[in-house]
C-alpha cells in the first residue's frame, strides 16, 4: 500500500439544518452549517479542521461517521462512494444515486463516459458494463446496503471531546472496549479478552488487568480518553474523526494523549480528521490544515505552509489571537470586527465580508470566492488575496 493514497475524499459537502420549526408549511430558514466543502486525506496522514466555535467542524465529522445525513455532496472512502450508506432512508439513497450518476451518465455518450476521471470513471465503466441499464445500476450500487453500512462503521470511528460523557458509566472498561467487537461479532470471549488487553496496553493503560474490570469513574480524564481511543481503534479503522479529544483534558496530560494518537496512527496505518480550535494542536497533529469559517473552508494547505504563511484574513486573525510560540510563524494582522454570526440563509457574498478588514465592493457583489491555488497545494478563498478584486 502506498503511503500517499487517498483514504477519504469529501466533495461539495453541504449540511443545512432547519432554523425554525414549522408544524404546517415549508421551512424557509436554514442554518448553513457546512456549505460546499471539499478536501481529501491520504493514508496515514491527518487533516486538521480548525476554526471558531460554530463554524461547522463538528457537523462535518458527524456526517462522516453517519450521525447526520448530508444535505448534498459526495463522500468517497477508499475508492467507494459511501454516500448512499449515509442516508437512513433507502429512497433517499436511491435519489442520490440517480442524481449523482444515472441522470448524468445517461445523457453522455460512451466516449464522454470514458473521458471521466477518478471515482466517476469507475462508476461510468460499470454503467456501460451493465448495458446502460439504469435500474440494474441503481440496484447494484445499493446492493447489501445494510451490510455495507456495518462495514463502513468499522472503517470510520469517532473520538469525542468529552471523556466523561462518551463512556457509559455502568459498563466496565473491558465491556466498553469490547462492545464494538461484540456488535460486529468479532472473535469469541477469550479472543476478545486478548484483543482488549492488547489494545489497553497499546494505549498505555498497563498492566491491562488492572484496568479491565474498573468503571470509568475510577479513572482520570486522561485515562478515560485513552479508553475512548482504545474503543475507537479496536476494530482497526482506516479513518478516525477526532473531535477536540484533548481540549477537556488537563494541559499537563494533553501532549501525552496527542503523542499516543500520533503513534497509533503510524502503527495502525490510520488517518485522522482532527477537529480543533487550537492552532498549536493542529500544528502538532496534522499534515494538512483546513480553516473553516461559517460553513466554508477559507484556506487549506500543508499545515506548516499555512501557519507560516497565512493568507486569508481570517486565518491571520486566528493566528494573531493565539500566536504559536515559534519565531518563524507570522503573527498575522490582529483584530477582526464583530463576532461569529449564525449562518442562517446567508447572503451569497463572501462569508467573511462583514468582518473582513480588507473587503472591497467586488467582495460584496460577487458570490463567495472559490478556493484558488495561490502557492503549491496552498488554497485560499479570497478575491483580494487571489488578485481578482483589484
Ligand atoms: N442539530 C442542529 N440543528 C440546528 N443547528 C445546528 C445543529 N447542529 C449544529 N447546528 C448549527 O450549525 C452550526 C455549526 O455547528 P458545529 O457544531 O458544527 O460547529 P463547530 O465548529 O463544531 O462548533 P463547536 O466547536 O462549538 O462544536 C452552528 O451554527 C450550530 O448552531
Amino acid at each position: 500500500m502506498q503511503t500517499n493514497d487517498v483514504v477519504l475524499r469529501i466533495e461539495n459537502l453541504r449540511k443545512l439544518f432547519p432554523a425554525e420549526r414549522k408544524i404546517f408549511g415549508k421551512v424557509n430558514l436554514f442554518v448553513h452549517a457546512v456549505d460546499d466543502i471539499s478536501f481529501e486525506i491520504r493514508r496515514k496522514e491527518s487533516l486538521a479542521l480548525v476554526g471558531e466555535s460554530g463554524c461547522g467542524k463538528t457537523t462535518t465529522g458527524r456526517v462522516l461517521v453517519g450521525l447526520e445525513e448530508p444535505t448534498s455532496g459526495r463522500i468517497v472512502v477508499e475508492q467507494e462512494d459511501v454516500t448512499p450508506l449515509l442516508y437512513e432512508d433507502e429512497s433517499a439513497a436511491k435519489r442520490y444515486v440517480r442524481e449523482t450518476y444515472v441522470k448524468r451518465f445517461s445523457s453522455m455518450s460512451d466516449e464522454q463516459l470514458k473521458s471521466l476521471t477518478g471515482i466517476d470513471a469507475m462508476y461510468a465503466q460499470r454503467f456501460m458494463d451493465l448495458g446502460r441499464n439504469e435500474a440494474k445500476f441503481v440496484d447494484e450500487l445499493l446492493q447489501n446496503r445494510r451490510e455495507r453500512v456495518w462495514q463502513m462503521r468499522r472503517r470510520i470511528q469517532m473520538i469525542f471531546q468529552d471523556p466523561y460523557e462518551s463512556l457509559n458509566p455502568r459498563m466496565t472498561i473491558f465491556d466498553i472496549v469490547a462492545e464494538p467487537l461484540n456488535i460486529h461479532g468479532v472473535g469469541n470471549l477469550k479472543e476478545r479478552e486478548e484483543m482488549v488487553a492488547k489494545m489497553l496496553a497499546d494505549v498505555g493503560l498497563t498492566p491491562p488487568e488492572t484496568f479491565m474490570f474498573r468503571f470509568p469513574h475510577e479513572l482520570s480524564g486522561g485515562q478515560r480518553q485513552r479508553v475512548a481511543i482504545a474503543r475507537a481503534l479496536i476494530l482497526n479503522p482506516s479513518f478516525v474523526v477526532a473531535d477536540e479529544p484533548t481540549s477537556m483534558l488537563d494541559v499537563s496530560i494533553r501532549t501525552g494523549v496527542m503523542k499516543l494518537m500520533m503513534r497509533l496512527a503510524e502503527e495502525h496505518d490510520m488517518s485522522y480528521l482532527y477537529i480543533t480550535h487550537d492552532l498549536a494542536v493542529a500544528r502538532y497533529m496534522s499534515n494538512d490544515i483546513a480553516v473553516m469559517y461559517l460553513g466554508k473552508i477559507v484556506e487549506r494547505g500543508p499545515t506548516e505552509e499555512v501557519l507560516k504563511n497565512p493568507l486569508h484574513p481570517y486565518t491571520q486573525a486566528l493566528l494573531a489571537a493565539v500566536p504559536i510560540p515559534d519565531p518563524e510563524m507570522k503573527r498575522g494582522e490582529p483584530n477582526i470586527k464583530g463576532s461569529v454570526p449564525r449562518p442562517i440563509n446567508p447572503p451569497p457574498r463572501c462569508r467573511f465580508f462583514d468582518r473582513c478588514p480588507y473587503a472591497v465592493k467586488f467582495c460584496e457583489v460577487n458570490d463567495h470566492p472559490p478556493l484558488r491555488e495561490v502557492a503549491p497545494k496552498h488554497f485560499v478563498a479570497c478575491y483580494v488575496v487571489s488578485g481578482e478584486a483589484s
